[in-house]
C-alpha cells in the first residue's frame, strides 16, 4: 500500500453551537488540512497522484469556499445578519467544529474520484481531528 499526504494551509472563523466555553464566541483558526491518499498500485510515472493535481483540485475548492471565512452552522443565527449585511460565509449542514470540517474536505476530494484515505484538520499547532471511513 503507498500513501500520499498533501498539506493545505488556510483560515477560517467560526463559532461552536451548544457549547459551553470560548469557542462559542467567534474566533479564527490558522489550519492546516492533511489529505492522504492511498492506493494499492501506482500510476506509470510511480505516483498514486500528482501532488500538483492535488493542490490544484482540492486547495482550489478550499481556497474558494473556506478559505478566509465564516463557517456557519445553518442553525446559527448570525447566518440571516450575514446574509443581510452580504457578508461571505459557507453554511454548514453541521457545528462547524475540527470533525467536521475535516469530513466536509474528505467528502468533496471523494466527489472528485481521488483515492482520499483520510482528512486531517489541525485547528492548532496542539490540536487536530480526523476523519477517515
Ligand atoms: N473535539 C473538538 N473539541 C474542540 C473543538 C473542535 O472542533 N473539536 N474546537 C474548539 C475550539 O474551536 C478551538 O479549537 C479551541 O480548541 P483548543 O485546542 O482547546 O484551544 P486552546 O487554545 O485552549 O489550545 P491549547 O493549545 O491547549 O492552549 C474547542 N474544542
Amino acid at each position: 500500500m503507498y500513501q500520499i499526504l498533501k498539506s493545505i494551509s488556510f483560515c477560517y472563523g467560526h463559532r461552536l453551537l451548544k457549547y459551553q466555553g470560548p469557542c462559542a464566541n467567534l474566533h479564527g483558526h490558522n489550519a492546516r488540512a492533511e489529505i492522504t491518499l492511498a492506493s494499492e498500485q501506482l500510476d506509470e510515472r510511480g505516483m498514486v497522484m500528482d501532488f500538483g493535481d492535488i493542490k490544484s483540485v482540492i486547495k482550489t475548492w478550499i481556497d474558494d469556499n473556506l478559505d478566509h471565512t465564516m463557517l456557519l452552522c445553518k442553525d446559527d443565527p448570525l447566518v440571516a445578519v450575514l446574509t443581510d449585511n452580504q457578508e461571505k460565509f459557507y453554511l454548514m449542514d453541521k457545528n462547524p467544529t475540527a470533525e467536521n470540517i475535516a469530513e466536509l474536505i474528505f467528502n468533496y476530494a471523494e466527489q472528485q474520484n481521488f483515492p482520499v484515505e483520510s482528512v486531517t484538520l489541525w485547528e492548532s499547532d496542539t490540536s487536530f481531528a480526523r476523519f477517515l471511513r
